[in-house]
């Protein structure tokens, strides 16, 4: 009915060059209108929205031109029907647009709230429903998702819908996701599929992780999924800061730890100014105080305007989103569950060990129960970790140590035993907290009590990944009780239960809990050799 012209009016023509301010003001009141009534528009749909509008007009304009008289025209009538039908045609057109888009988000809410994703930012892209998406809607190379179906990968995980997206539309973002969730392809797949194919002569593509160890693995998933397409994927080694010459290497996705790359670019000059990407995995890691120099140092030293730049972690202190905030444009806040959570698959718990001694009669006393390798024991110390390391040696044990005083070979060898199932128990420092992914690992034990609740966090997310079971056994003695309470708020928001006097305890800002221990051992030096 509202689209009949009404008789009164029909065929009257407002004469906009002689009325043109006040044209001008009609024409601003009905936009302002639309966007008053649509605020949901003015966040996210926008372009689809501008590209209605825009051919709307672009058709208004169309008709106008046809017009052989312009002003008040009683006989024109049949003209300006044609033109009101045609401007109904457009506004149409527009208003379907515009329900497309309330559709696609309202969709796009749906999905996100199946998997747990929340976001926060400007125009968040959809998020993926399968793995087939990328190939229809970003055009994705046969070479990938056949590694896709290689890898064994069926359906991607909650972060990867949401991320790969993201980075696809050139977005910067931070991402927060579990332990064990798929990050590592979140980044890296998109970054495959933007950068196309290789090229010789600069890096294209920054990747710093706060260990070796770990810049080691992103490199294996890295060419993994790259498998069948010649990119240049380099990790920085020790040999390659030192001697390389980059101007002649060629290097396409470059992974490292930010003392070599800072290394490189100071003695070897490197020259990152014209990389796309800088993913910072283990960004809360990253930007803590030993490293946040190294890393402003390649925050800079990666000039290219146009780059993007990405923060993953599975734990993500509001300090430093607000610090990130401080270097990304118009960035995208991806969480998965809650933020700084654990997994959800790992069984936590809480063993009260009364002393040092106490700790290792437990120790000794579950595994001659039993042993359900591969395990994974956390101490304190490097100190720590050799002393532990006798003991449980000494008890025939196949028992392997990793730590900082161990040469790059003697690391190297370790994770891979331990990888292998050469060794059993694996007794590891927070060198290997972060990212390390461990098939199967079925328990780890915090021998010594975590230093925050995000190493916490992280430790125990080398169990329960990929949708795994895992169990977490927590030892804990007098000293470690103030901290308690902590430790206890991440188990219950991860559906664990907790006792309820360690929920009463009360709450303390905790730095860095690393108390001075007594001594491990208790085999005599002599018998040691
Ligand atoms: N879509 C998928 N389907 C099944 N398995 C996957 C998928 N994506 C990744 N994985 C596997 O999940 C495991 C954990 O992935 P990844 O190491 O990337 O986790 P993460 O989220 O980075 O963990 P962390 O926070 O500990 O670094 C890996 O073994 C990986 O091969």
């Amino acid at each position: 009915m509202d689209k009949e012209p009404s008789f009164i009016f029909s065929g009257i023509k407002f004469d906009r060059k002689r009325f043109p301010k006040d044209f001008e003001r009609f024409k601003d009141k009905k936009e302002n209108k639309d966007l008053k009534e649509n605020p949901i528009f003015v966040e996210s749909g926008i372009s689809e929205l501008e590209e209605g509008k825009k051919s709307a007009k672009r058709r208004k304009r169309k008709s106008m031109v046809t017009e052989s008289v312009e002003g008040f025209c009683v006989f024109n009538t049949s003209q300006s029907v044609i033109e009101t039908e045609q401007n109904d045609e457009a506004e149409d057109e527009f208003s379907q647009k515009k329900k497309e888009v309330y559709r696609q988000l309202e969709r796009d809410a749906v999905l996100r709230k199946k998997h747990n994703i929340h976001v926060s930012g400007n125009n968040v892209p959809t998020p993926l429903e399968n793995f087939e998406d990328l190939r229809s809607r970003y055009k994705c190379k046969q070479y990938l998702l056949r590694n896709l179906v290689e890898l064994g990968y069926k359906e991607p995980t909650p972060i990867q819908r949401q991320a790969i997206p993201v980075l696809l539309s050139g977005r910067e973002c931070f991402a927060c996701a579990p332990t064990g969730s798929g990050k590592t392809l979140a980044f890296v797949c998109p970054m495959l599929m933007q950068l196309k194919h290789a090229v010789k002569d600069h890096v294209r593509a920054v990747v710093l992780c706060p260990t070796r160890e770990l810049a080691a693995q992103t490199t294996r998933e890295c060419k993994k999924l790259a498998k069948g397409k010649k990119f240049y994927i380099k990790l920085m080694t020790k040999e390659l800061a030192k001697s390389a010459d980059f101007s002649k290497l060629p290097c396409d996705i470059l992974i490292s730890t930010p003392l070599r790359l800072e290394f490189a670019i100071q003695k070897r000059k490197l020259d990152l100014s014209r990389v796309e990407y800088l993913v910072l995995d283990e960004s809360d890691k990253l930007f803590e105080l030993g490293f946040v120099k190294q890393i402003d140092f390649v925050v800079k030293a990666c000039s290219n305007p146009s780059i993007v730049r990405s923060l993953f972690s599975a734990t993500l202190p509001d300090t430093v989103e607000d610090l990130a905030r401080t270097i990304m444009h118009d960035a995208i806040r991806i969480i998965v569950g809650r933020k700084n959570t654990a997994s959800e698959t790992v069984k936590q718990t809480l063993v009260f060990a009364g002393s040092e001694e106490g700790k290792l009669v437990a120790l000794q006393q579950s595994f001659s129960e039993s042993l359900n390798p591969p395990v994974l024991i956390f101490v304190q110390s490097k100190e720590r970790a050799k002393e532990l390391y006798k003991e449980l040696a000494f008890s025939d044990i196949k028992v392997g140590v990793i730590h900082a005083d161990l040469s790059q070979a003697e690391r190297e060898s370790a994770v891979d035993d331990f990888r292998a199932g050469k060794t059993w128990v694996l007794i590891a420092t927070d060198v290997i907290a972060r990212g390390m992914d461990f098939k199967g690992v079925n328990c780890v034990i915090n021998y010594d009590f975590p230093e925050s609740a995000a190493a916490y966090i992280h430790r125990i997310g080398r169990s329960g990944r990929a949708g795994r079971t895992g169990e977490a056994i927590t030892l804990y003695t007098e000293e470690d009780i103030p901290c308690l309470r902590n430790i206890a708020n991440v188990m219950s928001q991860s559906g664990c239960e907790v006792p309820a006097w360690i929920m009463s305890l009360r709450k303390i800002k905790w730095k860095k809990h690393q108390p001075k221990r007594d001594s491990i051992a208790t085999i005599p030096q002599d018998m040691e050799e």
